[in-house]
């Protein structure tokens, strides 16, 4: 039995919450909102976030970061990109001994152009750190709830830490793989967002599922081309942080970024969609990373420049694919290579 915090109270810190109480472990869950907290202590609930879920009673809930620091050898992070910088540099100046960080979300920083291990490691001083570990892969919170089998990875420059992860993880319904490619594992789950919320733009616009299925297919080129360009290993992105993950956000309802594509297809402003979802699209935000890596690295990466002039250039969508559609003729493999 291991003493676990999950810092962020959202949709995926409380069903990794769940799992971790599931499991027998000792789990604190701090969320921002005291109301919520409250809520997660006095109904086993989070309405807002996992409908008609109950929570095992042994998960207990903080509004008190201190707390839910001091409470754990491991933290999990799951607080939306944007805000991991924040959490960070607050844990920075609680972490008292090194403990085991793990954050589990998908998003890289527009500008700065960092992966979220590289922004904590920024914000947290070694000392304060025991190892950083990523968690990803296909997996809704809402299908991890109603126990449904579900695969992720987990990937550290520590090995151990990360062996540690998956043991901590694992059980009948969560199944948990390692993988060495830090790099590989945070692009691909940052980067298939973008994918997934162009896959919801042409089911918005009714195109059927050969464009759905070239989307998926050419997306995860891109993507690949990207990373491997980064260094991060061409096998990571046809593993569960690459395809796997690909293929669940671009197709399941319950994609926040995939029905906010799937709204914006149907003629809703960006403006309407982000205020309308109440939850993170990360793909928004990634998009403008993701362009500007593109440039950065001299990598083609036309659905991503396609996303990028509906979400922040005004195109219309129909505008966008009929651009890709009409570029000038290519080799598919040496395009997937190069
Ligand atoms: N929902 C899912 O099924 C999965 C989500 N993820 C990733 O997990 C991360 C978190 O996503 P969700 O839990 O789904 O989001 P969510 O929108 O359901 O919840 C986000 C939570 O973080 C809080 N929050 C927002 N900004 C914050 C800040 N600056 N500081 C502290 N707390 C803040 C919100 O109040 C909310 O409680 C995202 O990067 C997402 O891509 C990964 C796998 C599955
Ligand atoms: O990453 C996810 C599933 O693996 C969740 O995707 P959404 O943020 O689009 O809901």
């Amino acid at each position: 039995m291991k003493k676990v915090s999950v810092i962020g109270a959202g949709s995926w810190g409380t069903a990794l919450a769940f799992v971790l109480a599931e499991n027998g472990h000792d789990v604190l869950i701090w969320g921002r909102r005291k109301e919520q907290t409250n809520e997660i202590n006095k109904h086993h609930s989070n309405q807002a976030y996992l409908k008609n879920c109950t929570l095992p009673e042994s998960l207990k809930a903080t509004s008190n970061l201190e707390l839910a620091v001091e409470h754990a050898e491991i933290l999990i992070l799951a607080v939306p990109t944007k805000g991991m910088r924040e959490i960070g540099a607050q844990l920075n100046t609680l972490l008292q001994q090194p403990k085991i960080l793990v954050h589990v979300s998908k998003g890289i920083e527009p500008d700065s152009l960092k992966r979220i291990t590289e922004m904590l490691a920024e914000e947290i001083r070694p000392e304060a750190r025991k190892a950083l570990v990523v968690l990803s892969g296909p997996s809704h919170a809402e299908e991890v709830v109603l126990r449904h089998p579900t695969t992720v990875t987990v990937a550290s420059a520590d090995s151990e830490a990360a062996k540690e992860i998956q043991t901590l993880f694992m059980n009948s319904y969560f199944r948990v793989y390692t993988n060495e490619d830090v790099l590989g594992v945070e692009l691909g789950g940052a980067l298939k967002n973008v994918i997934a919320l162009a896959a919801g733009i042409t089911d918005g616009l009714e195109y059927g599922d050969n464009a759905k299925a070239a989307l998926i297919t050419r997306g995860l080129a891109e993507i690949t081309r990207l990373g491997v360009k980064m260094g991060a290993s061409p096998l990571t992105f046809s593993g569960l942080a690459g395809m796997g993950d690909l293929i669940v956000t671009a197709n399941s309802v319950h994609s926040r970024n995939w029905k906010a594509g799937n709204m914006l297809g149907k003629g809703s402003s960006l403006e309407e969609v982000t205020e309308g979802m109440g939850m993170v699209i990360e793909g928004v935000r990634t998009t403008k990373a993701a362009h500007q890596l593109a440039k950065q690295y001299e990598v083609s990466m036309p659905l991503t420049e396609a996303l990028y002039s509906v979400l922040f250039e005004g195109h219309e969508p129909k505008e966008a694919v009929d651009w890709l559609m009409s570029r000038g003729k290519k080799k598919e493999i040496d395009e997937f290579l190069n």
